[in-house]
């Protein structure tokens, strides 16, 4: 996996986001074990709520591609804030499903980066594995 490249395509991704009512903008990119790059970006809309965000697109791309946690690399997640972003307690939840504790999450708002995983962004997870089933 090239970080440059992954972070690139992030930033891409980034470009196609539709957010007129927040004016946030953010972009993603999944980078699976065999070469690809999935993208993702935050389209809101104007009923606030049935927006989506741009890690969580691009995750869902990926398992539509039929990849699951073992076949992703990487995630990187860009925005053009003031400072970096960190995704939200939705997509954390999401991401603690679809993507492996330790798999790398690369954060950057094209000032700097900060790597993390969703073990360290949400500790102590609900899963599946609490429930009565
Ligand atoms: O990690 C984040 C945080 C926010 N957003 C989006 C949701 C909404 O469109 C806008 C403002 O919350 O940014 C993301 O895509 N990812
Ligand atoms: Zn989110």
């Amino acid at each position: 996996m090239n970080r440059e490249l992954l972070l690139s395509k992030a930033f891409e991704a980034m470009d196609h986001a539709y957010a007129p009512y927040s004016n946030y903008h953010v972009g993603a990119c999944v980078a699976t074990k065999d070469g690809n790059y999935i993208l993702g970006a935050n389209i809101e809309n104007a009923a606030y709520g049935s927006s989506i965000c741009a890690e969580r697109n691009a995750v869902f791309s990926a398992y539509s591609q039929g990849y699951r946690k073992a076949d992703i690399e990487a995630l990187a997640i860009v925005s053009d804030g003031e400072r970096i972003g960190t995704p939200c307690g939705s997509c954390r939840q999401v991401l603690s499903e679809l993507l492996e504790e330790e798999t790398p999450i690369i954060l950057s708002n094209r000032e700097s980066e900060m790597d993390t995983t969703i073990r360290e962004l949400l500790p102590f997870a609900f899963g599946q594995e609490d429930l009565n089933v």
